[in-house]
């Protein structure tokens, strides 16, 4: 993608058909990159999309020292962290502009320099996101935390040493926070209540590559036994399983017909067995999967998000235009994020009948059963979504605004695009490779 224009005016109703290509997840390979500053050789990541959290990261390596280059293939990048040491700024004057990552810039830090400088943190506003999980587990750690108004200074006086962790919800970014840091303490970790999605798997591959014990049990439990030295590492990146989702809702929001290429079942289990009750068809191939609209009527379904082996938060907001589509009363109980239904707005004023409630409807209560979040969404179908100026409130949401406009009839305008880039490689040009009939403003 070019420098993009902030909108794009799409002429709905053409239904997405062709092939586009998945390189490896942004959940993945921003905290591949990270690892990197733990090793005392270079590392190589390969697949790398070219989305901005990656070039967010990469200049926050580059303040530190680290050289980083592309290598020969296409997505591949080289990380030298040799002059990591020699670069070492008590406080960095970097940002973290939308990323969420550089929270996990600490452990590596504290390990190589006795000291680390947060910056305030980026991601998407779908919900308070807290980081007190990261700094109790930090401080169980040794690290000293102290909050400053332009970000988190720490330090590790007398080293990092292993300790017994337990987290209150299987966080996905505090589990990762856990393995960044105790690969190189001193002694044993043990952390219950781990996250274990696909992408904390494919980076514990990576850090066992790079000389780390790391032990998963059947039970959330995950032990790391430190070691006093990693080297660098070579990988390529698990599939974006998440963009797989997405371009899957978009052929059945679109009544299209759209082959992900890179995508593998395995991860996608969950995904694939609501895309089937919904009566989405899908093909699975060596070399990617094809999903596609049946052409017959949707039907509803209830899907309760959670971690993994869930159903994961990031593919609700794009399966919800689909579920416009079915005939009948479909339920989504966000229990991961409690202000994930924001985007619905913009569905309800496009002809969508939707409505948020406060109560965990139709599953489990939840952490936000009676504290006032709208977190359960009633979706009402079949309904034709019409062309309306819309904007885009966060990444998935966003990619929900684009197909939403994409099946509508009708002319939309969709404004604050530049979000999708976070983490959607090449979307403007993955809409031309698909047929999508629309403009930017460039
Ligand atoms: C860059 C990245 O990988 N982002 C993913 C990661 O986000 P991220 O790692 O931020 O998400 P978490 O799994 O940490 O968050 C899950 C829940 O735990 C809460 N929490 C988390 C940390 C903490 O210190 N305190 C706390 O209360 C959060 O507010 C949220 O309600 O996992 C999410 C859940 O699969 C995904 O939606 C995001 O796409
Ligand atoms: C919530 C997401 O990302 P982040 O944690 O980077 O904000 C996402 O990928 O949908």
């Amino acid at each position: 993608m070019g420098l993009l224009g902030d909108s794009i005016t799409i002429r709905g109703g053409k239904p997405l058909i062709g092939r586009i290509e998945l390189k490896g997840a942004k959940n993945l390979v921003t905290k591949a990159m990270v690892a990197s500053l733990l090793g005392e050789t270079p590392s190589v990541l390969k697949d790398v999309p070219n989305i901005s959290d990656v070039r967010i990261v990469r200049g926050l390596l580059e303040v530190h020292g680290v050289n980083v280059v592309e290598g020969v293939e296409e997505g591949e990048l080289i990380f030298d962290p040799s002059n990591v040491e020699s670069a070492h700024f008590a406080d960095i004057d970097a940002h973290a502009g939308s990323s969420r990552i550089p929270i996990l810039f600490c452990g590596p830090l504290l390990h190589r320099l006795g000291e680390a400088f947060i910056p305030d943190l980026g991601g998407c506003r779908i919900g308070d996101r807290p980081i007190d999980y990261h700094l109790d587990v930090l401080r169980n750690f040794g690290a000293v935390v102290e909050k400053l108004p332009s970000g988190i200074r720490m330090s590790a006086p007398n080293g990092l040493k292993g300790a017994k962790l337990e987290l209150p919800y299987p966080s996905v970014g505090a589990t990762e926070q856990v393995l960044l840091t105790a690969v190189r303490a001193e002694g044993i970790t043990e952390l219950k209540g781990a996250a274990i999605e696909p992408e904390i798997m494919d980076l514990i591959n990576i850090l066992q590559k790079m000389g780390a014990v790391i032990t998963v049990d059947t039970d959330r439990v995950i032990r790391i036994e430190g070691v006093d030295r990693l080297e660098g590492y070579t990988h390529r990146a698990l599939f974006d399983r998440n963009e797989a989702a997405s371009w899957a809702a978009a052929a059945l929001a679109t009544e299209g017909d759209i082959f992900v290429g890179g995508a593998r079942q395995g991860e996608l289990l969950t995904f694939l067995n609501v895309y089937r009750k919904v009566g989405g068809q899908f093909e699975i191939h060596d070399d990617g999967i094809r999903f596609w609209h049946p052409g017959t009527p949707l039907n509803p379904v209830f899907i309760e998000t959670d971690v993994h082996p869930g159903f994961m938060t990031d593919w609700q907001q794009p399966l919800v235009v689909a579920l416009t589509k079915a005939s009948g009363v479909s339920i989504v109980h966000e229990t991961v994020y409690e202000q994930r239904f924001g985007f619905v707005d913009a569905l309800v004023d496009m002809g969508a009948t939707i409505q948020v409630h406060k109560d965990c409807l139709g599953g489990q209560a939840c952490r936000f059963g009676q504290r006032n979040f709208n977190h359960s969404a009633v979706i009402v179908g079949p309904t034709r979504l019409h062309g309306a100026d819309i904007e885009v409130p966060d990444l998935r949401g966003g990619f929900s605004h684009l197909i939403a406009a994409l099946s509508a009839e009708g002319t939309s305008t969709v404004s604050n695009v530049g979000i999708i880039a976070r983490g959607y490689e090449n979307f403007i040009t993955k809409l031309r490779l698909l047929g999508a009939d629309f403009s930017t403003e460039d």
